[in-house]
């Protein structure tokens, strides 16, 4: 096991690692830029290295920096968290190089999700069902039109290096179609270096379904269930829950069994997601994600497995704590992710909180490292706090988020607090009937 873990991020996902550091006894290095000097996790850590300015690429993002803070504490693993570095494949070699331990999975799974096309064609080999569309890269536009005859209108481009919804463009028609190649090529190209593209069916009205994996890299592999992450605006997640209300028992395991044996064949190593679009009863693969993710708490409210406590546990060569058959899923869980944002213009409302009251109660959990006093800074993104809400039902969980997000105080800034207030009171979330675009079509409206 670690001696100590260095915990390369910031915010609420920093002081989660943290717990999960010193309940297994582990002594915790926290690293902060300078206008992180006052975070909560600088705080409660061990020890703490100021490793830059504001800016991310020269703090968070800063290698040679992370490594450094490394060395001059003497930690022997670094936690990524979530953003920054999670996924950066580049890092987790250079960690190897140094004899670091990097709580992740292998380099070379980091590397294959992150091409989405190399993504879906291992995804397809491990028996995933993914989105038809075409076998590998379009390099023009006879193949592109030969692609999207071939799965028919409308399509959909991704870029390669995409993701998270970035250089997408959907095709409806052969001409729409010649237009979104070039834009979707172009913008590639300026946003990620890499213009490489792939086509897909457009899937008009799907729900967005995620699975956690844990996996210990030796061929054992399990799933924990679902999160229906459809709720989303401009490809940012706001409202996450599990189970999903779309599916049953019979379709979370024959969708779990065909993601846990893929993991297992693929021997993958620690924490992951697989995404898919929901449609008719149908399951498509769209990306893997090989990082905790900020929704990983809805997972441990109905699992009762700490996640992070498995990553570490796993970085450091344990097998995992549980088979499959150990894992239950028990009641429902809802998070919402209270921004510093106008709740109805979602503009950015860094400042200082001048009243900090975080709901308690049975089965409320707050994951924020949010404090009255506590300046938010313009620098990073503008999550203040993550409400999880369990209950033995969904309408029991609905009406204890209800309550809970009545309690909760945040005053100062602005924040999306007001618009859960009306999302858990509206007949659609109440009865779970909505799609990819609900929210967006409901914001349209006037919210
Ligand atoms: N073939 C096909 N059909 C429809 C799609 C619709 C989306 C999409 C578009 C807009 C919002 C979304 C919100 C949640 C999940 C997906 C979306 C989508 N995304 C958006 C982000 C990235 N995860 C993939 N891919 C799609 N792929």
């Amino acid at each position: 096991m670690f001696d100590k873990i260095l915990i390369a991020n910031r915010g609420e996902i920093a002081l989660r690692i943290l717990r999960a550091a010193k309940e297994l006894g582990i002594a915790t290095v926290a690293v902060h830029s300078t206008a992180d000097a006052d975070a909560m996790h600088v705080r409660l850590a061990d020890e703490s290295v100021c490793i830059g300015p504001p800016a991310a690429r020269d703090s968070y993002l800063n290698i040679p920096a992370l490594i450094a803070a490394c060395e001059i504490t003497g930690a022997d693993a670094i936690h990524p968290g979530y953003g920054f570095l999670s996924e950066n494949a580049r890092f987790a070699e250079v960690l190897e190089h140094h004899r670091i331990a990097f709580i992740g999975p292998k380099a070379e799974h980091i590397r294959i999700m992150g091409d989405k096309i190399e993504a879906k064609r291992t995804a397809k080999r491990l028996g995933i069902p993914c989105v038809p569309g075409s076998e590998g890269g379009i390099t023009d536009e006879a193949e592109a039109k030969r692609v999207a005859k071939d799965i028919g209108y409308p399509v959909i481009i991704k870029a390669a290096a995409g993701g998270g919804g970035r250089g997408m463009k959907v095709a409806r028609t052969e001409e729409d179609l010649v237009y979104a190649l070039g834009a979707a090529k172009t913008e590639a190209k300026a946003a990620f270096g890499d213009d490489a593209v792939y086509i897909e069916k457009y899937l008009e009205k799907p729900r967005h379904i995620e699975i956690q994996v844990l996996g210990d890299g030796k061929g054992n592999a399990i799933h924990l269930g679902e999160r229906d992450c459809s709720l989303q605006r401009r490809h940012q997640k706001v409202w996450e829950e599990g189970p999903s209300p779309a599916l049953n028992v019979e379709m979370r395991e024959r969708i779990g069994g065909v993601v846990a044996k893929a993991m297992q064949e693929l021997k993958y190593l620690g924490a992951g997601t697989i995404e898919f679009l929901y449609e008719d009863g149908e399951f498509y693969f769209i990306e893997m994600n090989t990082r905790i993710q900020v929704e990983h708490p809805v997972t441990e409210m109905i699992t009762g497995i700490d996640l992070v406590n498995e990553q570490i546990r796993i970085a450091a060569g344990a097998p995992l704590s549980m088979k499959q058959s150990d894992v239950k899923i028990e009641g429902h869980a809802i998070e919402c992710r209270v921004n510093a944002e106008h709740p109805a213009t979602f503009r950015p409302s860094p400042g200082t909180i001048s009243y900090f009251h975080p709901p308690g109660g049975l089965g409320v959990r707050v994951d924020s490292a949010a404090y009255q006093g506590y300046r938010i800074p313009p620098h990073y993104d503008s999550l203040v706090a993550k409400l999880i809400v369990h209950g033995r039902t969904r309408n029991e969980c609905l009406m204890r988020l209800r309550r809970a997000l009545d309690e909760f105080v945040v005053d100062g800034i602005d924040t999306t607090l007001p618009l859960f207030r009306t999302l858990v009171r509206n007949p659609d979330i109440q009865n779970g009937q909505y799609d990819i675009h609900w929210l967006e079509n409901f914001l349209k409206t006037g919210g």
